[in-house]
């Protein structure tokens, strides 16, 4: 194929990257030639980016609430397409994506790309090691590689690409909120991880957190916002961080059990 391969996605805790390079790695002939633009850090946010119509971009993001989360949505709309082709992804943890495709499709249409395929997958549930465990796994990475493929031929033998439908609200819902043991919705926005005495000070969760939230000296506290993405809790050596909120556990033990049953990815081309 005659066009440059790009990949841009936010994932901390690797799922959405592993969909995304998947995808990419399977479009490009020569995988040193991919570009990768991994807006996870917030130092990466701040570098403006912008494409033409020689290129390819598979653009990931994770599912938060059932939307693009929204603290990316400011960065998001710096990005310029000047017609290149996009092919958005979302990945999520066996909940629902619910309107979170259909919402990063529009994103990158009003930016100037033309989207011209697009996919839901799974990944490991930021909250729990067991809700999706280990995805993607063979059979999603399998799925990536036929989707792959179809966007391959879609762009090599169509003279006029066409643009494509996913599924999603218009006007999209509201961002889904968990309940409380009444049914009451509950706000986790202020719940932040607690450090316990296992932790050896080696400043990781410091340098990987997505929101530059962890405090340098006292890795303890927090100096912004915590957008409970699981990376500190996921990536930590020796496990120190961990939430006591008890309306956060009690809303990662429902998904736990309620959304046992595995879901397949979807794709749209
Ligand atoms: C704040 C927050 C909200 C989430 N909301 C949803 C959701 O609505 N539906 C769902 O299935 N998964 C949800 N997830 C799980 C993530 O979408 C999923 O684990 C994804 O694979 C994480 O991607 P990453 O590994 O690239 O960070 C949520 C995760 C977080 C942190």
């Amino acid at each position: 194929m005659n066009k440059k391969i790009n990949t841009l996605y936010f994932s901390a805790t690797d799922t959405t990257k592993k969909i995304v390079l998947g995808i990419a790695e399977k479009l490009s002939k020569n995988m040193s030639n991919i570009n990768h633009i991994d807006f996870t850090l917030p130092e990466a946010r701040k570098k403006p980016v912008s494409f033409t119509k020689e290129d390819v971009v598979v653009v990931g993001v994770p599912v938060y609430a059932g939307r693009v989360p929204n603290v990316l949505l400011k960065y998001l709309n710096t990005i310029t397409g000047n017609g290149a082709l996009a092919i958005p992804v979302v990945v999520y943890g066996n909940r629902n994506y619910d309107d979170a495709l259909i919402e990063l499709k529009d994103i990158l249409e009003s930016n100037g790309f033309k989207v011209i395929a697009g996919g839901a997958f799974i990944g490991e549930h930021s909250f729990s090691k067991i809700l999706a465990k280990n995805r993607p796994d063979e059979k999603d990475m399998a799925i990536v590689s036929d989707f792959a493929k179809q966007i391959y031929k879609k762009i090599t033998t169509q003279d006029e690409i066409q643009t494509v439908i996913v599924n999603g609200n218009k006007p999209y819902r509201k961002y889904y909120m968990p309940k409380d043991k009444n049914g009451n919705p509950v706000d986790i926005r202020k719940v932040k991880p607690k450090t316990n005495s296992n932790c050896i000070d080696c400043k990781l969760c410091v340098s990987i957190c997505p929101m530059g939230s962890i405090d340098y000296q006292d890795v303890s506290k927090f100096n912004g916002i915590c957008i409970k993405c699981g990376a500190c809790i996921k990536k930590c050596p020796v496990n120190a961080k961990y939430y006591d909120d008890k309306d956060y556990l009690r809303h990662k033990h429902e998904l736990e059990i309620d959304c046992i049953e595995r879901r397949e990815p979807e794709i749209f081309i």
